[in-house]
């Protein structure tokens, strides 16, 4: 070995990291030989015999993260993972001297301890009339690891096709093909093999209310204006049943014009989380005894009634309705009883105004009806109607009641919905005070 000391050296110019290759006459070589220590590839000449190397390029040491003194007149075993013994060895030559050039995947030890995965193709060359055999070795490293990373891919694509609580949907803009995944068509109830893969499929499908808007939505992103497409909307399922889903999408694929060819997105069922948010919303805004809209959306209602008729020029007006002797009902019936005469007034109410008025219970036993675009006088005749259905309500198993009721109107008793309620509130008190079941409509004038 101390002969190779001499010849294999580290002072070659032009590739200063690696060991320089000098030929020496009583050592074989391969042919062309030089043009090998160009080769990306590792290449080595190896003795059939005893697989020793005997030659290698400049790839082979770096390969190993060895010098040329540490493996020529080595055996491949030290350096070839996967081949454990000369038995072994011996099969494996007698297989490459069986065939013009016999490939062998397996692993080179690198000096650092870590594996190179290879990919070998081994020929035979004749050298000073020995028969030899030329390796070449290429690093399928990252080949493998690339290979690996598809796997994954695939899988982790068909885990989101299968598996994900999302369905998937990826529509071929140009083709016209909208593919719904596995996952897609079971969340709508559909088997594998149903669902047309078109757009029309999907479309035709979503509830009508919710329709112009998801198709505008859409539109907005195909055409630039959206970022991303992004809606919640109602999509019925295979028995008839609508479900609420949260739809994303975005176009993935353009032609040269830049128009969209191609789009992907996912939609996710969110229908007991939608329910239970209408639901709350629901809370929010009803009272929960009568079932009529709150004071908070009373109040909410008539500042938005005042200011649209002030700008229209539109009368508008406020009946603050109470039950009469109220506690005396209460007291001689219980309590329960007072809630259910409570909820038929409600009743008796709802039933009477029009689509665009609203009956909201405003406190205990009072009540306050918002109805825009009515004037004073149309008021009052509408709260002599009030007053007459609470009377004429059936008195079964509930006991009769009657109502009181101050009107206040626009533009008659103040431009602002504060003085609108405060108008409505005296004349209602001096309805009671003048003997209850009775109208007065306010005076306009300012009361402290
Ligand atoms: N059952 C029931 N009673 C309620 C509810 N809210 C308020 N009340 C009762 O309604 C009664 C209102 O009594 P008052 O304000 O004295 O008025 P009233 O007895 O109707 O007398 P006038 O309004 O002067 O005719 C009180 O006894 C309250 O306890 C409710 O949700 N259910």
């Amino acid at each position: 070995m101390a002969g190779f000391c001499a010849i294999w050296h580290h002072a070659c110019p032009a590739v200063r990291h690696l060991p320089c290759y000098t030929a020496v006459p009583d050592l074989p070589e391969p042919p062309l030989a030089p043009l090998f220590e160009h080769l990306a590839d590792a290449v080595y000449l190896i003795d059939p015999d005893d697989s020793r190397i005997v030659w290698g390029n400049r790839a082979a040491w770096a390969m190993l993260g060895l010098t040329p003194q540490e493996v020529i007149d080595h055996s491949v075993l030290s350096l070839q993972m996967d081949v454990t013994g000369l038995p072994q060895w011996q099969d494996i030559a007698q297989a490459i001297r069986a065939s013009e050039c016999f490939t062998f995947v397996g692993r080179h030890r690198h000096a650092a301890g870590h594996e190179v995965p290879v990919e070998v193709n081994t020929t035979r060359v004749t050298v000073n009339s020995k028969g030899y055999f030329l390796s070449v070795a290429r690093d399928v490293g990252r080949r493998l690891a690339l290979e690996r990373e598809l796997r994954q891919r695939e899988h982790q694509l068909w885990f989101a096709l299968n598996e994900a609580s999302d369905g998937l949907w990826d529509w071929d803009i140009a083709a016209g093909t909208l593919f719904f995944s596995p996952q897609l068509k079971r969340m709508l109830g559909y088997g594998p093999d149903e669902m047309q893969p078109a757009l029309s499929t999907w479309s035709d499908n979503i509830h009508p209310d919710d329709a112009p808007r998801v198709m505008q939505d859409l539109q907005a992103h195909l055409s630039g204006q959206r970022a991303r497409f992004e809606a919640e909307y109602r999509l019925r399922n295979r028995n008839g049943v609508y479900l609420w889903v949260h739809d994303i999408g975005r176009v993935c694929d353009r032609d040269e014009q830049g128009r969209p060819t191609r789009a992907v997105g996912m939609v996710q069922d969110v229908t007991e989380r939608k329910e239970l948010q209408l639901q709350l919303e629901q809370i929010a805004v009803h009272d929960f005894l009568t079932g009529l809209a709150n004071r908070r959306e009373g109040m909410a209602y008539l500042e938005a009634q005042v200011a649209l008729c002030r700008r229209l020029e539109l009368p508008l007006a406020l009946c603050f309705i109470d039950v009469d002797h109220f506690k005396s009902i209460n007291d001689s019936h219980g309590h329960a009883v007072g809630d259910a005469v409570l909820r038929r007034v409600a009743h008796t109410l709802r039933d009477l105004v029009r689509r665009e008025d609203l009956v909201c219970r405003w406190g205990g036993e009072e009540f306050l009806l918002i109805a825009p675009g009515i004037d004073a006088l149309h008021a009052l005749q509408l709260a002599e109607k009030v007053c007459a259905a609470v009377q004429s309500m059936p008195a079964d198993e509930l006991p009769a009641v009657t109502v009181s009721i101050g009107v206040a109107a626009l533009p008659a008793h103040g431009p602002e919905p504060e003085a609108l309620i405060a108008q409505a509130d005296h004349a209602l008190y001096q309805a009671k005070r003048s003997g209850r079941n009775r109208v007065l409509l306010g005076t306009g004038e300012v009361h402290h």
